[in-house]
């Protein structure tokens, strides 16, 4: 028999049906499992409930949840696959995508010489290649070094070859091609290294670093090497003129006539989502670079990835057009040998092209700004809680003059779907 309190409680509660796995970070955060009924017992924030799942209590993000009319589980029939897998796996079976990566210099070399200049380290170590691809990585090591095993994972029907690929190159006493999703196959053993390409646009996209972090929790043996070891993602507020000219100015006196009526409609189609393939040159650059994210991939949970957080302060080097912010990322791979050289591979503007390039979002509107002028704020990247392989990026940035009252500050917020 329910008091009547019970009864109260009960009437605040609403029941929601979970619409996405969700793995909790930090203590006060619930786990639950796509189609887990939970009971809401309060809605501090937008973001982040109070909520119940077989008797533990704990915050839960909001946007996970949906409150199906009926009651039963309706499933929504667009979200059949939220990591859209098929067409994931699909775009790698074909040979466009590791064509770019192979020919992306910066990138490949990179791995090449992480393995160079650790290859006597690597003697007799196992190694795991997540998401081989073509094998590049896996090649390297056999070709350069004597680790006992390599196994490389791969999912996509690519692996057929890459098995040739091992073959034809007589690597196949060192590599194991294993087709599989990371998460699923099972290897005989635990490896030393862990070494994985799975850096996507602003670093995070495609969220392949989740299988990463679930593949080091069960094939990583204590003590064993993450590489890349670590990762970070840089912001500068930039001038973007060209680019802004292009799709805005463009439309300010086209063969003589006024075609600025069509202006929100270009900054909707054209700067809503972020520019992936951005080539900022340095002195677009407003300020000194800073990094907003920095990632530790030995401590780095699933949970972690839900909502990204970042917090920046740049100090405006010269008077020009604020027209928006790029960002990058740089990963880094820490020697076997300790006090060895550490690898990076640097995807900014002083560095070598990759085929990332950078990522430019722009504003609504360009600011003018000053030398001496403040550009301070806060970034977050916010996963979507359905479709797994996408988040938003919300930027909130404040503009103060050095001369200014502070009263004078313009503020601003912005979010970007990338791409859902
Ligand atoms: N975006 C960048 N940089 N690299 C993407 C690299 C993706 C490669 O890794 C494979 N891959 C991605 N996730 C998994 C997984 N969970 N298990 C096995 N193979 C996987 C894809 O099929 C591509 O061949």
């Amino acid at each position: 028999m329910q008091t009547e309190k019970e009864d109260e409680d009960d009437a605040s509660c609403e029941e929601y049906v979970a619409r996405s796995d969700f793995t909790g970070s930090g203590t006060d955060q619930l786990s639950f499992s796509r189609g887990d009924r939970l009971l809401v017992h309060a809605k501090p924030s937008s973001e982040w409930w109070w909520a119940e799942l077989q008797g533990v209590i704990g915050y839960v993000p909001a946007g996970y949840l949906s409150q199906d009319a009926a009651g039963e589980e309706e499933e929504d029939p667009s979200i059949e696959d939220p990591w859209q897998d098929e067409e994931y796996f699909g775009n790698y079976g074909t040979l466009r995508l590791h064509l770019e990566m192979l020919s992306d210099k910066s990138r490949t070399e990179a791995y090449r010489q992480v393995i160079l200049r650790n290859s006597a380290s690597l003697s007799s170590k196992r190694v795991m290649d997540l998401g081989c691809g073509t094998g590049i990585i896996s090649l390297f090591c056999a070709q350069l070094a004597r680790p006992s095993m390599v196994y490389a994972v791969e999912a996509s029907s690519m692996a057929e070859y890459t098995r040739q690929l091992v073959k034809q190159n007589g690597c196949d006493e060192v590599v194991t091609v294993l087709q599989g999703r990371a998460e699923e196959i099972e290897l005989p053993e635990q490896v030393d290294v862990l070494v994985s390409e799975w850096m996507g646009n602003c670093l995070l996209f495609e969220f392949m670093v989740e299988s990463v972090l679930l593949a080091r929790d069960r094939w990583l043996r204590d003590g064993g090497t993450m590489w890349p070891s670590s990762a970070a993602l840089t912001l500068v507020p930039c001038q973007a003129d060209s680019y802004y000219a292009e799709k805005m100015a463009f439309w300010e006196r086209p063969y003589g006539l006024d075609f600025t009526p069509l202006q929100p409609l270009a900054q909707q189609e054209f700067f809503t989502k972020p520019k992936f393939s951005h080539i900022i040159d340095p002195c677009d650059c407003l300020a000194a670079p800073c990094d907003v994210i920095s990632l530790d991939m030995y401590t780095l949970q699933v949970g972690d990835l839900e909502q990204m957080k970042g917090q920046f302060h740049f100090c405006v080097e010269k008077s020009a057009v604020f027209h928006g912010f790029t960002a990058w990322f740089t990963v880094c791979f820490k020697s076997l040998e300790a006090g060895g050289a550490t690898v990076e591979l640097n995807t900014g503007p002083n560095s070598g092209p990759t085929h990332w390039k950078q990522t430019l979002f722009m504003l609504d509107r360009p600011v003018s700004v000053c030398a001496g002028d403040s550009i301070s704020g806060t970034i977050v990247l916010q996963r979507n809680p359905v479709w797994r392989r996408h988040m938003t990026v919300t930027l909130h940035w404040t503009i103060k003059g050095s001369t200014d009252n502070p009263d004078n500050a313009q503020a601003g917020t912005k979010s970007f779907p990338m791409w859902r």
